[in-house]
């Protein structure tokens, strides 16, 4: 039994058209951060992707929890990110008819995992957001969006959770704020925590650090 939760071997991938991306080999166990760096156009958010298997590498491999990605086809791939993978999009893809409460149980519905009602409220309370699950995602503040995102991510107690530039559009304060609940959340959840981003801020807090060029 290891306590590895994500790890890559020899990733590259090629957009249509596009040069062969390479990336470096990464692993990440439960309860460590992994902060993901580079400059813009150097792969961060294909390699998120990639980890999230929501597109499939042209070479290397991607393991989650024990599993490679690439034993899990379509469905199976949308089931396993459901239980063991937590995603935090730059943005947060919110379904504006939708109540902040469906907002976070949707990804659990579509793939057909009960809802926990009393996990629901005890995420969102530990996020501060427990009184605007009733209200329409446009209606939060940017910080209070973020927060929403990052509940949504947790609510499956995920291994992993992936976050896409968290903090870019943050002023110092809630950045800080929005790094500490992260790792706050992903030490609750025994989760390993990869943060994409070119959020220099960020760099100082977490000293486990790959950069791609
Ligand atoms: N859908 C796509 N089709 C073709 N090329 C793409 C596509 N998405 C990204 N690329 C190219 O792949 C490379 C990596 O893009 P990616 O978005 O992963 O970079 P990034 O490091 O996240 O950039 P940024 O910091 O600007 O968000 C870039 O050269 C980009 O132009």
């Amino acid at each position: 039994m290891t306590d590895m939760m994500i790890q890559t071997n020899a990733l590259a991938y090629t957009y249509p058209g596009g040069r062969v991306i390479r990336f470096p080999d990464l692993a990440c166990r439960a309860g460590e951060t992994l902060l993901i760096t580079g400059p813009s156009g150097s792969g961060k958010t294909t390699l998120l992707h990639l980890l999230a298997g929501l597109i499939r590498p042209n070479e290397g491999s991607v393991q989650v929890a024990g599993t490679p990605l690439s034993t899990l086809g379509t469905r199976k791939m949308d089931i396993f990110r459901g239980k063991h993978i937590g995603i935090i999009f730059q943005r947060s893809h919110f379904i504006d008819a939708l109540s902040v409460s469906d907002n976070l149980t949707l990804p659990l519905q579509l793939t057909g995992a009960p809802v926990d009602r009393t996990r629901l409220a005890a995420v969102a309370g530990d996020l501060r957001i427990g009184h605007l699950l009733d209200k329409l995602p446009a209606r939060l503040s940017q910080g209070e969006q973020q927060r929403a995102s990052i509940a949504r991510a947790v609510l499956q107690s995920p291994d992993v959770i992936l976050a896409d530039e968290p903090t870019a559009s943050l002023d110092d304060h809630n950045c800080e704020s929005v790094a500490r609940l992260l790792s706050e959340q992903a030490a609750r959840h025994n989760a390993a925590l990869l943060i994409v981003t070119h959020d220099n801020r960020l760099t100082s807090l977490y000293p486990q650090h790959i950069q791609l060029t």
